[in-house]
């Protein structure tokens, strides 16, 4: 248990607004206080870190500035929100993060009033603030929305969408562009080069500059030209032209360490005639934490650790997890074919992209948290003749649904969809738990959707993918390690649409797809042991559906189950539509399917989250026995 910091003036501050009863030159010595604090909580939950201890500053100042939560604060991807969190009446909750029960490591509405939108999926920020802002003027009620967006987040198009729309907003809007020049990888893209030129075209603006400016930003016609010329000119030399020409007025750079500074700028801004603002602030991801300012992640993502050293709590070897599975074995892919390419959003690291980077630097393509165009981008690259692998987690694939159907499945291209995060993450929750990937891919046609039950069989789904050019295909594979399984010296091409059998009986069938395999395996044990013959089936395809094998099972057991990690209208409704079409039970088959709950469901432990789900072992028994009515025991029950 790491020794919590001294932290006097933060135990003076419960909520923001004992912030505001501060004096002004306290404000630094409330920051670093706050810093330990969150440096002390993570320490024990692990979490998301480095973003959160360089928004501290920032924190204060907006919180000293605005009327929260009367100004609505949002931000972006949320998981710098730690410190918001503290100072908004969670300092007591702070240490239950990202644990079942406990305080999520997203901003969420049903948190907290100070949480007036929720995150997670970066880049909505604007958007929602904008939302706000316009109710605001429409019920003429006062109050700004304030969106603090990092600039990782910049690079999705939805930043650009929101802002190219918000000058309707006026003053109301305020946006915060955080920018610590990285990513969860360095940032790319052009927009990281016109932030440095920003960033290195001078010493930080001085608070007192901006007010002379500010105050003569009148708001007469006759003036707004010469302003917008003054501002024009004044981009060409700052480089905020980007934002200018988005109807923003830039202020900035911002040093967003200085939180007096940061204040005097938010105080201008705030009272400002004139908007949407822009404030561009120069922060650095892990800020005051040195085992985070050296780490080339700056500990965006850790586990427990020990503050002194910043060593993190190593796991104990296990399997190795499914990314890494995955990597390895599209990089044996590749070094077979050279027409094999990979795409990930941002995401190196979390796809084991980085991996193959190191091998193929020329064939990774980083596009930024821009899953909408690494999706069409594939397309492009698939139509003249590449074979590209997109790495988005299932979650985040969810964005660029339209580019998967027009771009990707009605052209057929072959484009290859490596799905990690299938199914429940766990300390993420909702946001980012991969439960709808099956139900939005197996309706479209032309596509082929395949779930790895272990690690073997990824590398067989992988090889099976890179050579698999008449349409788009996917495969789904969890977070996590895998079986502990004997890895396939050589990968096997499967048959598409063609499952398995694992284990053979001949009275209760489940008809498994995924990794929940091993739980069915241990279902078919304690059905047997009640006497209950049991066949355990891999189906390792949601499309095409084994069809054959199917009606076998269902038309020579007497009771079928489907267990799959995903929502409803993943493979049990593609079997039960299959079962129906051809009145496979018409003969009075006893069918059922397991399948995620109709709700979306808290972080807690992964292994929780699928009991609470009764995707396990007991709750495939117990289903069955329900089907046959026949008691714990195996003894038919009496029929009412
Ligand atoms: C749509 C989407 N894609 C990917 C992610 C994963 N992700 C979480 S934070 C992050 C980087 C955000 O960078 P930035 O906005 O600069 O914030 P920082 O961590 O630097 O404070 C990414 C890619 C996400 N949350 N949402
Ligand atoms: C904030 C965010 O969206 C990412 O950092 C995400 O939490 C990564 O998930 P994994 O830890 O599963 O890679
Ligand atoms: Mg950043």
């Amino acid at each position: 248990m790491s020794d919590r910091p001294e932290t006097p003036l933060l135990d003076t501050v419960q909520y923001p607004d004992d912030i505001r009863k501060l004096d002004r030159n306290q404000l630094p010595q409330l920051a670093e206080e706050l810093r330990q604090e969150v440096i002390s909580a993570v320490s024990v939950t692990g979490g998301h870190l480095g973003a959160g201890l360089g928004v501290v500053e920032l924190t204060v100042a907006i919180h000293y500035v605005f009327d929260t939560p009367n100004d609505k604060l949002i931000w972006d991807v949320g998981h710098q929100a730690y410190p918001h969190k503290i100072v908004t009446g969670r300092r007591d909750r702070i240490r239950t993060l990202r644990q079942g029960g406990g305080l999520s490591g997203f901003t969420k509405r049903s948190e907290s009033d100070y949480d007036p939108f929720g995150a997670a999926h970066s880049s909505t920020s604007i958007s929602a603030a904008l939302g706000f802002a316009i109710a605001n003027k429409l019920s003429d009620s006062p109050g700004k929305a304030i969106a603090v967006i990092g600039d990782g987040a910049m690079s999705a198009g939805m930043a650009y969408e929101a802002m190219n729309n918000a000058a309707a907003a006026g003053n109301r809007l305020v946006v915060i562009l955080n920018d610590n020049d990285m990513s969860i990888a360095p940032p790319v893209g052009s927009l990281r080069n016109s932030l440095a030129r920003l960033v290195s075209s001078g010493k930080y603006l001085a608070p007192r500059r901006l007010a002379q400016k500010l105050a003569r930003a009148m708001p007469e016609p006759l003036h707004v030209a010469a302003r917008r010329m003054e501002e024009y000119a004044r981009g060409l030399v700052t480089g905020g032209t980007l934002f200018d020409e988005l109807g923003f007025y830039y202020v900035g750079p911002v040093d967003g360490h200085d939180v007096r500074a940061l204040v005097e700028v938010l105080e201008n801004v705030r009272d400002a005639p004139e908007g949407p603002m822009l404030v561009h602030v120069v922060t650095k991801k892990g800020k005051g934490y040195g085992p985070a300012e050296s780490a080339a992640d700056k500990y965006h993502g850790v586990v427990k650790f020990d503050v002194v050293s910043g060593v993190q709590a190593k796991a104990a070897p296990g399997a190795p997890s499914y990314t890494g599975v995955f990597a390895k074995a599209l990089i044996g892919e590749a070094e077979r074919d050279d027409k094999i390419v990979a795409i990930t959003a941002a995401m190196p690291s979390g796809t084991g992209l980085d991996k193959f980077e190191e091998k193929f630097p020329d064939r990774t393509f980083d596009v930024g948290i821009a899953e909408q165009h690494a999706v069409t981008f594939a397309a492009g690259l698939a139509a003249q003749g590449y074979r590209p692998f997109c790495a988005i987690y299932s979650t985040f694939l969810q964005r660029a649904y339209d580019q998967v159907v027009h771009d990707v499945a009605i052209q057929n291209l072959p484009v290859r969809f490596a799905m990690d995060r299938a199914g429940l993450v766990g300390a993420d929750g909702a946001t980012h738990a991969g439960s709808f990937d099956l139900a939005y891919l197996c309706t479209l046609p032309n596509f082929v959707v395949m779930a790895a039950a272990d690690e073997a069989e990824l590398v067989h789904m992988v090889h099976t993918m890179a050579l698999h050019d008449s349409g788009p295909s996917a495969v789904r594979y969890p977070r996590g390690e895998g079986r502990g399984i004997p890895m396939p010296e050589i990968p096997e091409r499967l048959a598409i649409g063609k499952g398995r059998i694992v284990k053979q009986g001949n009275k209760v069938a489940i008809l498994s797809l995924g990794t929940r395999l091993a739980e069915a395996e241990k279902a078919a044990e304690q059905l047997e042991a009640k006497g209950l013959s049991t066949t355990v089936a891999d189906l390792r395809f949601a499309k095409p559906l084994d069809e054959e094998l199917i009606r076998k099972l269902l038309t020579t057991h007497e009771v079928a189950v489907t267990v799959e990690e995903a929502s409803i209208g993943g493979l049990g409704a593609h079997v039960l539509t299959l079962a129906s079409d051809e009145g496979l039970v018409d003969a009075g088959l006893k069918i059922r399917t397991m399948r995620l709950p109709d709700t979306f469901q808290d972080h807690d432990k992964p292994e929780k989250q699928y009991d609470e789900a009764g995707l396990n072992a007991p709750h495939i028994v117990e289903t069955v026995l329900k089907a046959l009515r026949v008691n714990s025991a195996g003894v038919e029950e009496v029929r009412a």
